[in-house]
């Protein structure tokens, strides 16, 4: 049983089919899990699932101990940070980076009247810092880089002190030199003990960042491996999830992945 997540045959039906499909799955605390799949896998799914923000069909999903419809979903939000894309959409662009990352105490996207006191607003500093990103803080969220922007969530999901964190696809849009910076931030978040567990959506193997320890591949909105990241970044397993021959490659602990030569010299 996971600590922080357990699913238990959970599926999601939407449209007359099964967008999540039959998933069991556990979270302990301390764990760092990537969730790998292709477009329309059922990544973003199973993160809303996870966060409480979406209730399977049929199965059941606990969350910190409690399970979905026994409990007040909206009163584990707290408890869970979340990074994505819709959400940073969300936020105006004329809010400053400070308060942006000060509002995730309330999970609200905007300041309006909440009362913040002088411990929030080191909290916001300090996150800001270690995301290495603290001298933005006076700037407007429109006024930075996408890549910033990314790190400014990642802040801001963790300003509730979180027991889990939830980052969907966090290095999307970035380049080269964003990616890596990112990453690095999140390495040193995925290798501090105190740090929540994490789960990251990606499709890219390249984007898993150093320190994180197992993986859920996902196919048809079902799991086609799960474990160790080592155990389940393999050949095989990713060119069935993808539905191409892959070659994987892992120099130190950051991994690479191309189309195995075997089938492009047999596609050319
Ligand atoms: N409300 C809905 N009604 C019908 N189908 C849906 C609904 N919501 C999601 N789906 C479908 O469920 C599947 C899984 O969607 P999901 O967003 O979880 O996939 P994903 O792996 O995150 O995809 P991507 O990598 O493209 O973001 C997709 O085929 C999507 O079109």
């Amino acid at each position: 049983m996971g600590d922080v997540l357990e699913l238990q045959h959970v599926t999601v039906r939407r449209g007359g089919r099964n967008i999540v499909d039959r998933i069991d799955w556990s979270v302990d605390e301390g764990e760092r899990w990537v969730i790998l799949g292709s477009n329309g896998a059922g990544k973003t799914s199973l993160i809303q699932l996870a966060g409480a923000r979406l209730f399977p069909t049929t199965g059941q999903v606990t969350i910190l101990g409690h399970t979905m419809g026994r409990t007040n979903a909206a009163d584990l939000h707290p408890l869970i940070g979340l990074t994505s894309s819709a959400l940073d959409a969300r936020i105006p662009s004329v809010e400053k980076v400070h308060d942006v990352v000060r509002t995730g105490a309330y999970g609200v996207t905007a300041h309006w009247r909440e009362a913040y006191d002088e411990e929030d607003d080191s909290r916001a500093r300090g996150l800001l810092d270690a995301l290495g990103v603290g001298s933005l803080a006076d700037r407007t969220f429109g006024s930075i880089s996408s890549g910033e922007r990314k790190r400014v969530g990642v802040a801001r999901a963790l300003m509730p002190d979180p027991e889990l964190l939830l980052l969907d696809e966090p290095a999307s849009g970035l380049d080269l030199g964003g990616r890596e910076e990112l990453l690095s931030s999140l390495t040193a978040l995925a290798r501090d003990i105190y740090a929540p567990a994490m789960v990251l959506v990606t499709h890219h193997v390249e984007e898993i960042p150093e320190g994180f320890t197992h993986g859920l591949v996902l196919r048809g909105g079902g799991v086609l491996a799960s474990g160790l990241l080592d155990d389940v970044l393999t050949d095989e397993i990713l060119s069935e999830c993808f539905g191409l021959a892959l070659e994987v490659e892992k120099t130190g602990e950051r991994y690479t992945a191309r189309a195995s030569r075997s089938s492009l010299d047999r596609s050319a």
